[in-house]
């Protein structure tokens, strides 16, 4: 009774109250909140002694500084000119990412300290898609957090390709590049032009082609002719990443909006057609007519099937790991392929040292990929193409599952690495006159490529290591092997070396087209 009678007194008080003498103590109030709510953070933020960044504006934080030159190439300028291995890159969403540039502190995140970075970013809406089945489990291997679902994945890629080289070497390639040299004897595709009959690297090789070896790869011989829609669909996917990504960095706050149709519908439907396509091939698997004559053998797609059978695997998870063999290894392969044989092109001096090697070691019969042992000067500009011409110039952001350091600095559970291995490949005092292609680097460094030096990564290190790089490696050595002991490969006479690079996950560029001058009878 008492405290309803001291009750409606206070009400009857702040209702009689004028409101010029009330504004005052609320405002009062509204004012000691804020500055304790920053004091606190701030006080909060003081626990961590975070890399040193360079200096923030409001809002846009420092993606300013993006502008005018491709994302790797100006992080490594304010890295260098500052002297900051590691630095703190603060985005417009306020995620705190730290940026490596260094071959050392690279170790740290990958192998050194490898687990506690093992995990990925929060993934943007598109990526949200990619990483969950419709069940809503995880899926997939690239964008999926660290967990059971990313390992027991992982390890069906790894061994499907291991099992694979196993029973078939080389000899689907070898297959296929047969009919690749009909296509370029008859000039299929070729653009005939002032006498010449250039071709299109990207659309003949390194679309219709690779495709068709990563076809065959997965579900067998006469999966080759299917699925050629896929490539305008992954082009569609590509869009949506970087959209995606753009929409996380620049514009956090109508991330919804994009997603709404970007995501909810384009990338969505996408996915939907595309596991449409590999649903119908699988369907169709028993026709083949070349699989049957090969004898029904293993095709990378069986050990799916397999794991699914015992209950390991959902259905969708399947197609999931199907899609992501093709997304994310025909791109990469096909820069790395690309950027090549452009060099090929530019490089008759280099063409002639890798045929002069191959005339000695594999004469006239068809180059395979056990001669590679036997080519260092081969292999050697393999390596140097894919220093130069880097298919991912930051890794896939790596993320900390914990609260940890790097370099003496500390970073906090949740943060973003990027690792700028454009930085690295192109750091002069590893790499004198390092824009130049130049293979004898590798003669007296015998380097491999899985990242046992951090001066030298193309497929990562440690846990989160490319699964595919064997996969991408048959095929790079497969192609340009054969291109360059059977063909002078140069640019027609009316190119234009111009080349415009695009802001994006893969930087793209300009269409490549090359002529070539038969140089070995098949
Ligand atoms: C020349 C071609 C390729 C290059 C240069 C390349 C490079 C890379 C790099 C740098 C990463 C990120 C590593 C990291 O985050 O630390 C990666 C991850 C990945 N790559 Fe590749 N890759 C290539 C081809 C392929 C192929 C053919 C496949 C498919 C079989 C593939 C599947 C993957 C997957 C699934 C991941 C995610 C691994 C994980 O998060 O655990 N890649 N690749």
């Amino acid at each position: 009774m008492e405290d309803s009678l001291m009750f409606t007194s206070i009400q009857e008080k702040l209702l009689n109250q004028p409101w010029s003498e009330l504004w005052k103590p609320i405002f009062a109030a509204v004012l000691v909140a804020i500055v304790s709510i920053k004091l606190i953070s701030r006080m909060k933020g003081k626990k961590y002694n975070l890399p040193p960044g360079p200096r923030t504006l409001p809002i846009v934080g420092n993606m300013h500084l993006l502008f005018g030159d491709v994302l790797p190439k100006k992080l490594a300028e304010v890295a260098r000119d500052n002297n900051w291995p590691i630095m703190s890159f603060k985005l417009v969403n306020k995620q705190k990412v730290f940026v490596v540039s260094s071959p050392e502190i690279t170790k740290e995140v990958l192998v050194t300290n490898g687990l506690a970075f093992a995990s990925r970013s929060p993934p943007t809406f598109s990526q949200k898609l990619m990483v969950r089945d419709m069940h809503g489990n995880d899926a997939g291997v690239l964008f999926t957090p660290y967990g059971k679902t990313w390992k027991d994945n992982r390890k069906l890629m790894v061994v499907g390709q291991s099992e694979h080289r196993r029973i078939h070497g080389d000899g689907f390639i070898v297959d296929l590049l047969q009919v690749l040299y009909q296509e370029i004897a008859t000039k299929k595709g070729a653009l005939s032009r002032n006498g010449e009959h250039p071709f299109e690297v990207r659309t003949m090789i390194t679309r219709v082609f690779l495709l068709r070896i990563f076809l065959v790869f997965i579900f067998g011989p006469g999966a080759e002719k299917y699925g050629e829609e896929l490539n305008a669909l992954n082009d569609v996917m590509f869009y949506c990443l970087d959209l995606s990504e753009f929409a996380k960095w620049f514009f956090p706050m109508f991330e919804p909006l994009f997603e709404l149709y970007w995501g909810k519908i384009v990338t969505r439907n996408c996915i939907k057609s595309k596991f449409k396509i590999l649903e119908g091939i699988l369907k169709d698997r028993p026709k083949f007519e070349n699989r049957k004559q090969s004898g029904d053998k293993f095709a990378f797609c069986d050990i799916l099937l397999e794991a699914e059978k015992k209950g390991e695997l959902t259905h969708d998870g399947l197609l999931h790991l199907l899609d992501e063999v093709i997304f994310a290894g025909q791109e990469t392969t096909a820069k790395a392929i690309e950027g090549a044989i452009k060099e090929l092109a530019l490089r008759p001096d280099i063409l002639k040292k890798i045929q002069q090697e191959m005339d000695e070691v594999v004469g006239n019969r068809p180059f395979r990929l056990t001669d590679v042992e036997q080519l260092p000067y081969f292999q050697a500009f393999i390596k140097e193409c894919l220093r130069l011409h880097r298919t991912l110039t930051i890794l896939v952001p790596h993320m900390s599952m914990e609260d940890t350091k790097l370099a003496g600095y500390d970073i906090p559970k949740g943060s973003s690495i990027w690792i700028n291995v454009w930085a690295m490949a192109h750091d002069p005092k590893v790499f004198p006159d390092p824009f130049t292609l130049k293979p004898e680097r590798f003669l007296d460094w015998n380097v491999g490529l899985t990242g046992e030096d951090p001066r030298y990564i193309v497929f990562g290190a440690g846990r989160r290591i490319c699964p595919g790089s064997p996969l991408a490696m048959n095929c790079t050595y497969m192609i340009l092997g054969s291109l360059a002991q059977n063909y002078d490969i140069r640019f027609p006479k009316d190119w234009t070396k111009d080349k415009k690079t695009v802001f994006g996950f893969i930087p793209k560029e300009r269409p490549l087209e090359v002529t070539h001058v038969l140089a070995i009878l098949l």
